[in-house]
């Protein structure tokens, strides 16, 4: 079964916890941080203090998306926060395979990002020393955007690759997804599926997870 990450970034921050127990409730998988730094995107969101707060709220795995610049510089601080899983750009990272096995040395879950643009080449080499590849399906730095359907063969691609050396990697999906889309991107491959304000944005948000789960 697919997994939803729903992403706090479209939750009330005055009212963080209750928005994390209602989806954890409502059947989520994990809970989906966007952390953006005002340079690797026009944005700034949220740092470790929030990581730290929000830990003992739930007992959902954090899904910890690093948007910044120079991740090496704070991926200690986002892990002894209580990340369990930190996905850094490829496009922020000059040295991608040290970053990995800084991530990796940690104790947690790696990942990787791929903007909407940036090939699955990128990460060939490195494929197996990751848990997770996250693929955009919008321009990082905002939520509420349109799904970009161009991605949907890069979904199938890495799926195939994947399958073909026989690794265990969850491909998420990140941006614009909602019932309909999620349902393109599953289809493609897709394991996990991010969603932000098409969760938050309902009154019921179990109900919103279930669908966009497609049951
Ligand atoms: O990484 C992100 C934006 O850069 C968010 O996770 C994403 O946009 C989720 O929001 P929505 O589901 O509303 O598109
Ligand atoms: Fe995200």
């Amino acid at each position: 079964m697919v997994k939803i990450a729903p992403s706090i970034l479209s939750a009330n921050f005055a009212r963080l916890e209750d928005d994390i127990k209602d989806v954890e409730l409502g059947g989520a998988d994990y809970i989906h941080v966007d952390v953006m730094d005002g340079h690797f995107v026009p944005n700034i969101t949220i740092g470790p203090l929030i990581v730290n707060a929000i830990r003992p709220v739930t007992k959902l795995p954090l899904d910890v998306h690093l948007m910044i610049q120079n991740p090496d510089q704070y991926i200690e601080d986002f892990a002894k926060a209580g990340a369990d899983l930190i996905s850094v750009h490829v496009e922020a990272c000059n040295h991608l395979h040290r970053t990995i096995q800084q991530i990796k040395k940690l104790g947690i879950k790696t990942g990787v990002v791929l903007n909407p643009h940036t090939p699955i080449e990128m990460i060939q080499h490195v494929l197996e020393d990751l848990d997770l590849v996250l693929l955009m399906t919008v321009n990082p730095g905002f939520g509420g955007q349109t799904f970009i359907p161009q991605v949907l063969p890069k979904i199938k691609a890495l799926s195939e690759i994947i399958k073909e050396k026989n690794l265990s990697i969850e491909i998420e999906v990140d941006g614009g997804v909602n019932k309909e889309t999620a349902k393109l991107c599953v289809e493609a491959g897709a394991t996990v599926l991010v969603a932000g304000s098409a969760i938050y944005s309902q009154k019921d948000r179990h109900k919103a997870i279930s669908e966009i789960r497609g049951n």
